[in-house]
């Protein structure tokens, strides 16, 4: 098989970077970033690309780092927010298993209150602007997606357990936790 077991999109902090990394280790396989191949590939935090660069030139920077992992990741490929916004980075995804982490505003209001690096949350009022991109978002969120996962359902971990259930994912033995 080709491609990342599972790429997981949806707004921001509704887990992809947590909930990819504990899928990945729950399935003995690779995690990536986009975000964090982003930062690698640049030699800059995200913060630093927009406010040196633009969003767009941050769009076609997450668009081209798509391609690449795509090609080259085996295992769990976790976006930012905003990548399956751009139409080439959209139609990378087409005929993945792409996850849709969904999530409700009240949760993500709790997480984002420890949150700081995210220049498209900045300003007076991020949870506003939070659910604004999130509105803005759904329909594309929802067209690219192959499985929808509530992201509120419990840890990370907890998470992790129902993509695999829902993606019918084999993952190695681990006899002490078959009883979870
Ligand atoms: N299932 C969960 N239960 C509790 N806390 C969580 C859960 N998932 C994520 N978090 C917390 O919420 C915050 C945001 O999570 P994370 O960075 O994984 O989101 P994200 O979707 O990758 O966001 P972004 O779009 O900014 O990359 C982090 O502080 C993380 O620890
Ligand atoms: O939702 C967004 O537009 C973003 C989300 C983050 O993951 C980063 O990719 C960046 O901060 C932009
Ligand atoms: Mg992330």
């Amino acid at each position: 098989m080709t491609g990342p077991v599972a790429v997981l999109i949806g707004p921001m902090a509704a887990g992809k970077t947590s909930v990819g990394r504990a899928l990945a280790a729950r399935l003995g396989v690779p995690f990536a970033d986009l975000d964090a191949l982003i930062v690698q590939e640049a030699g800059r935090t995200i913060p630093d690309i927009f406010a040196d660069e633009g969003e767009p030139a941050f769009r076609e920077r997450e668009a081209r780092s798509l391609v690449r992992a795509v090609a080259h990741q085996r295992g769990v490929l976790s976006l930012g927010g905003g990548a399956p916004m751009h139409a080439g980075a959209a139609s990378t995804l087409r005929d993945l298993p792409v996850v849709l982490l969904e999530i409700d505003e009240e949760t993500v209001a709790r997480r984002l209150a420890h949150g700081v690096g995210r220049p498209m949350l900045s300003g007076e009022d991020p949870m506003a602007r939070w659910r604004e991109l999130a509105a803005a978002r759904a329909e594309t969120y929802r067209g690219l997606a192959t499985h929808r996962i509530d992201a509120a359902l419990g840890s990370p971990d907890r998470v992790a357990l129902a993509i695999i259930d829902a993606l019918q994912l084999q993952r190695p033995a681990r006899p002490q936790e078959e009883t979870e």
